[in-house]
């Protein structure tokens, strides 16, 4: 992954912003100062006073440490795009630990702009949609630090500096959304750019803003902001009732009510992994929440939050499918560990039915002390298609994140498979990128696709899908196609998975990574 200039925090100048990087990049690739000395031809002493930025550094020089890093550590203009080399058809094995999850590390960024004490966040997932959502924060004078490798601290100054927001970074992400419901109590009148993301079709809005008017907001969209007006008098009279089951949404309420002193009940709310670890989040800082893992919401809020806290999000359980599913299709042994098992249980079941051998060890809590994980072990299995449709839920069933696993999976167990896509308007159509690869997969509309397997996977190049999951799809197929396959610009993979094709290669997994 390229460690950019995103690091940078307004107070710091820019010698020790270069040397942080360094650092940072040194650190990702395992090199003590000494190691990356000697691939410089230079001193430790020298490497520690660039760490250090006590040292001017020349542009030659940060490019001989990028070569030396295999890493970009300053880029000028447009950075070329990213590309895999894959030789597949090669069988894993080992044990490969999940990362926390993408999508409540965003929350809880968002999250912390409640919080007037110091947050700090542990075993934090560096990929690019924190890194992203840092940028926002730290353009409108957050100051945040990595510590030890994953642990984010973040300090919220009393006033923030929105009309400075970096709005290039935020309309790369659709999580900026939720700075709706913390900033709604912080400010008057406001301006938000637009949600963005993956290229997944048209994903409403319209469920924050009825979510958030009965706490004052009123937004008008023009010119590419959501333009906010707050009522600062105005608080739910009633049970707020989503209009949909979403994520994000329920997260933005509960933001939002987290701050109203007294009880705001949100029904229809998302159970989901994210809400969970934002709930468990808002609960150390003093919001007392009932209902957690339900529909019904209610959230005992106070009007001021000043707590130092220190939390640490769950494991990723989209990231643990996607590790699952690497097992599956290249048949081999291989154990995922620290797999948040409540958010994996429907999708086992389904493989289970579909032939799947796994054991699972005990259950074990994870660092947030509530989230029960489980180790998994894959073994080889032959697989068979399930009889009914393969549909996703909102939570409590398969996630929606995790579908798209299905359909290489499917492409892999002998008969047809119907893998219904009801969530996305525009996501169905990248799984016949399989189609490339040896796969039969035929869209049968926006919306489904029937998949005959099993598939004999050969190599081939392929353009990246511009969305994170079926990206992600294509490139484990790469692992099961024999021969060689070429993954052209692979950026959308960091945006949800950090150092994926670093951390597959110690498991067997053979893949370079190249620009042009
Ligand atoms: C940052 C984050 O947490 N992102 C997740 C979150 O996004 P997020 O919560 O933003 O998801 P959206 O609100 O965009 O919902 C996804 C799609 O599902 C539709 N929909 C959703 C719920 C419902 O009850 N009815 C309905 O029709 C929406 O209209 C939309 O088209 O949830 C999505 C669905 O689980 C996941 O793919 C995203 O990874
Ligand atoms: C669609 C996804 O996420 P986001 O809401 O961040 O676009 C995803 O994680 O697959």
């Amino acid at each position: 992954m390229a460690v950019s200039t995103e690091q940078m925090t307004p107070s710091s100048d820019h010698l020790s912003q270069i040397g942080a990087l360094i650092r940072d990049a040194r650190k990702h690739r395992g090199l003590t100062q000494v190691q990356l000395a000697e691939r410089l031809g230079t001193s430790q002493s020298a490497v520690h006073r660039m760490e250090q930025g006590q040292q001017n550094v020349s542009i030659d020089m940060l490019q001989r440490v990028g070569h030396a890093l295999q890493d970009d550590i300053v880029s000028i203009g447009r950075p070329s795009p990213t590309h895999l080399r894959v030789h597949g058809g090669v069988k894993l094995s080992g044990s490969i630990a999940v990362k926390s999850s993408k999508n409540a590390g965003v929350a809880l960024l968002c999250a912390a702009l409640l919080n007037k004490g110091r947050t700090t966040l542990r075993g934090v997932a560096r990929i690019l949609e924190i890194h992203r959502i840092l940028d926002v924060l730290a353009s409108i004078g957050v100051r945040y630090e990595w510590v030890n490798e994953a642990d984010l601290v973040l300090d919220v100054p009393t006033e923030l500096d929105l009309d400075a927001m970096d709005g290039e970074t935020a309309r790369r992400t659709r999580s900026i959304i939720m700075m709706l419901g913390p900033l709604l109590h912080r400010y008057d009148e406001f301006a938000l750019p637009y949600a963005g993301g993956c290229d997944l079709g048209t994903r409403t809005v319209e469920p924050h803003m009825v979510a958030l008017r009965p706490f004052g907001l009123s937004i008008t969209a023009t010119t590419g902001y959501y333009h906010a007006t707050v009522d600062q008098t105005v608080s739910p009279q009633r049970p707020i009732v989503l209009t949909e089951r979403g994520d994000t949404v329920t997260e933005n309420a509960l933001m939002a009510a987290a701050r109203v002193e007294g009880v705001t009940t949100i029904r229809n709310a998302s159970p989901n992994y994210m809400v969970q670890d934002l709930c468990f989040f808002l609960e150390q800082l003093g919001v007392r929440i009932d209902g957690i893992g339900t529909t019904t919401l209610v959230v005992h809020g106070v009007k001021d939050i000043s707590v130092d806290v220190d939390y640490a999000p769950s494991e990723d359980p989209v990231e643990a499918m996607s590790l699952l599913t690497a097992a599956i299709i290249t048949h081999s042994e291989l154990t995922v560990t620290r797999a948040p098992i409540e958010f994996l249980e429907i999708e086992l079941a389904i493989l289970s039915e579909m032939g799947l051998e796994y054991d699972l060890t005990p259950e074990y809590t994870a660092a947030n002390g509530r989230t029960r994980l489980v180790d998994i072990t894959v073994h080889p299995s032959e697989l068979k298609a399930p009889i009914d449709k393969i549909h996703p839920m909102p939570f409590p069933g398969l996630n929606i994140d995790n579908l798209p696993f299905f359909a290489v999976i499917a492409a892999s167990a002998e008969g047809s498979t119907t893998v219904h896509d009801w969530v996305y308007d525009n996501r169905a159509i990248y799984l016949t990128e399989l189609n490339r690869l040896g796969a039969r997969v035929k869209l049968l509309d926006p919306h489904r696709v029937l998949v005959e397997g099993p598939t004999r996977w050969s190599g081939a190049e392929v353009l990246c899908p511009p969305a994170l999951r079926p990206a992600v799809v294509v490139l484990l197929a790469m692992l099961a196609a024999k021969g060689t396959s070429v993954l052209r610009n692979v950026d959308i993979i960091a945006r949800g998975y950090e150092q994926l094709a670093e951390r597959l290669t110690p498991l067997g997994a053979q893949i370079e990574t190249f620009r042009d």
